[in-house]
């Protein structure tokens, strides 16, 4: 329950449906008291140091009132910055207001310059926001961003769009949440876009309210439940034709090392046989890697292969032959880079991979995804999650759109949300790497889907572990990750035989 992602209209109509059954002002005094118990804990044994309490107009704000209250009762020095808006306030925000007005909490209508503070709550605006945040909010919000302790986001960081992870306005402004505790169900935005580096870590208060009280959700946060029983230990009677033939095609002149990062990765992520099937004249061989095997592109056969095609493949007419062939195929197919943008541009290529009936997984980054919807590369970044599920429809395919909270979507509609990686896979070559572990995937029998969704989970996993390891995010590259990608999959194949 806890990796299913509603949207807002879903969460208005959860709301809606347990309101009916409670008290009136419960649902939000759940709410207040599990921000407050979220405070205590981060506050830990600085219980002494003041509280910063942001209150809006609305029910977040009253939400924000309740935690204020409890704290004040707990002992802790809390001050309530309180910007309530013209609007009158629901009858649960004024009850809130009364209580914080009759304990001990302290009460400012802006913010002191220079001021500590040992946390911060926003509640300034949650799934209510209409606007981008200015004028007084707007301030506060400015204000915010030169202080330096943990800010705690009551159920959206202020001015994020909980469906979709984009700061709202064109010149937009959010809180940047250390932590965010977001109530009656996780929401995407608070996974992708902009969303990881203005949410912090998340937590889920469900307020009570049971499983069978919410609706489907076509979202979720991807993870090893999706596709854990895929680890299996390797059989011994086994050979290298059982674990698959993944064969690259690209590597178009100057363009050499991409193919070769694909091929790595499909290595490492263990696939049996690995070629590079390059449009140029084929090196001999990779003195580091010397088990990938280079062939001439346009002589190689794909039957029985897994195809990734794309890495550093240019657009020449030997490269839209090539794409034409491996299109029509029965391969098991990965389509990166440049063979997105010569889809992107061919309708005919568009028809023949919508014809498919063998596997396909596109990886675009947000702007090949663009040049394949037609649009600009900002408009598939302000919903990503519409653009992964548009492209995956048109395409008939399972659609990777990388980038901070990797989406990945099927024609059918569902979607993923990646909690993994990191900005150090910001770095040329990452999504190569990322395309050949799909490929191995693929290769080893895998679906499309839990094969875009552990491949994305993995590469991710894998930059994480080389962070932790002080390679990174500064400088990491992407000749550093299969040797991680190696060591995440062969700890979750163990993982697996010892549960
Ligand atoms: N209604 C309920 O049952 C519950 C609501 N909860 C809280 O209530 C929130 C939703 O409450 P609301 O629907 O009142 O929405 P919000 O509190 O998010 O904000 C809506 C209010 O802000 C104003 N507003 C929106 N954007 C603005 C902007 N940019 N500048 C200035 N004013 C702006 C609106 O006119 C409205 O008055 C949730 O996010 C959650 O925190 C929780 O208490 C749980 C229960
Ligand atoms: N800031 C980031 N946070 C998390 N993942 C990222 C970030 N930037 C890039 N990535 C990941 O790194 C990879 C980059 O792929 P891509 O843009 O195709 O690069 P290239 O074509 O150079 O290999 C994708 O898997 C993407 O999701
Ligand atoms: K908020």
């Amino acid at each position: 329950m806890e990796r299913h992602l509603y949207t807002v209209a879903q969460l208005r109509a959860i709301e809606q449906a347990a309101y009916a059954g409670l008290a009136p002002g419960t649902l939000m005094q759940r709410a207040g008291k599990a921000a407050s118990d979220f405070a205590l804990e981060l506050l830990g044994d600085r219980r002494d140091r003041p509280v910063l309490v942001l209150a809006g107009p609305g029910n977040n704000g009253g939400d924000a009132l309740e935690a204020a209250a409890n704290l004040a009762d707990a002992g802790v020095d809390a001050t309530v910055l309180h910007l309530p808006g013209r609007r009158d306030a629901s009858t649960e925000t004024a009850a809130a207001y009364e209580r914080a007005r009759a304990g001990s909490v302290g009460w400012i209508d802006m913010l002191p310059p220079g001021a500590e503070w040992g946390l911060v709550i926003d509640g300034l605006f949650g799934i209510g926001l209409e606007r981008p945040v200015d004028g007084d909010y707007r301030e506060v919000v400015v204000g915010l961003e030169t202080i330096r302790c943990p800010i705690l986001a009551l159920d959206v960081p202020s001015g994020l769009d909980a469906d979709t992870g984009a700061v709202i306005g064109p010149d937009g402004i959010a809180v940047r949440a250390t932590h965010t505790i977001t109530f009656l169900g996780d929401k995407p935005g608070l996974h992708t876009a902009d969303g990881r580096d203005h949410a912090g870590q998340v937590r889920v208060d469900m307020l009570g309210v049971g499983s069978e009280a919410l609706p489907r959700a076509t979202a979720q946060l991807s993870g090893l439940p999706l596709f854990a029983g895929r680890f299996t230990a390797r059989r011994h009677n086994t050979h290298k034709g059982s674990f698959g033939d993944v064969a690259i095609i690209g590597g178009a002149h100057g363009m050499a090392g991409a193919p070769v990062l694909s091929a790595r990765g499909a290595l490492y992520a263990g696939a049996g046989r690995v070629y590079v099937a390059a449009l140029n004249t084929p090196p001999g061989y990779d003195s580091s890697q010397p088990e990938i095997m280079f062939r001439a592109a346009e002589d190689f056969d794909f039957f029985g292969r897994t195809l990734v095609i794309g890495p550093g493949m240019g657009d020449s007419a030997s490269a839209i032959r090539l794409l034409a062939r491996a299109l029509d195929s029965d391969s098991p197919l990965v389509i990166d880079a440049d063979a997105l943008n010569l889809i992107g541009a061919s309708p005919d290529l568009q028809s023949r991979l919508a014809q498919r009936t063998a596997p396909a997984v596109l990886t675009p980054h947000p702007l090949e995804g663009a040049r394949l919807l037609g649009m600009t590369a900002a408009v598939v970044q302000s919903d990503r999650l519409e653009a992964a599920r548009e492209m995956a429809l048109r395409t008939n395919a399972t659609v990777i759109l990388k980038g901070s909270g990797t989406v990945i979507a099927r024609p059918d509609g569902e979607v993923l949300i990646n909690p993994t990686g990191n900005a150090g896979l910001a770095t040329a070559g990452s999504g190569d790497v990322l395309a050949g572990i799909c490929g191995a995937l693929l290769a080893q029998g895998w679906t499309g889907w839990e094969a875009a969704a552990a491949a994305t989970w993995i590469h991710g996993a894998a930059a994480d572990t080389l962070v932790d390891e002080g390679v990174g995010p500064i400088g990491m590259t992407a000749g550093e990750l299969p040797a991680a990608v190696r060591k995440v999959l062969n700890r979750l194949v163990k993982d697996a035989a010892s549960r």
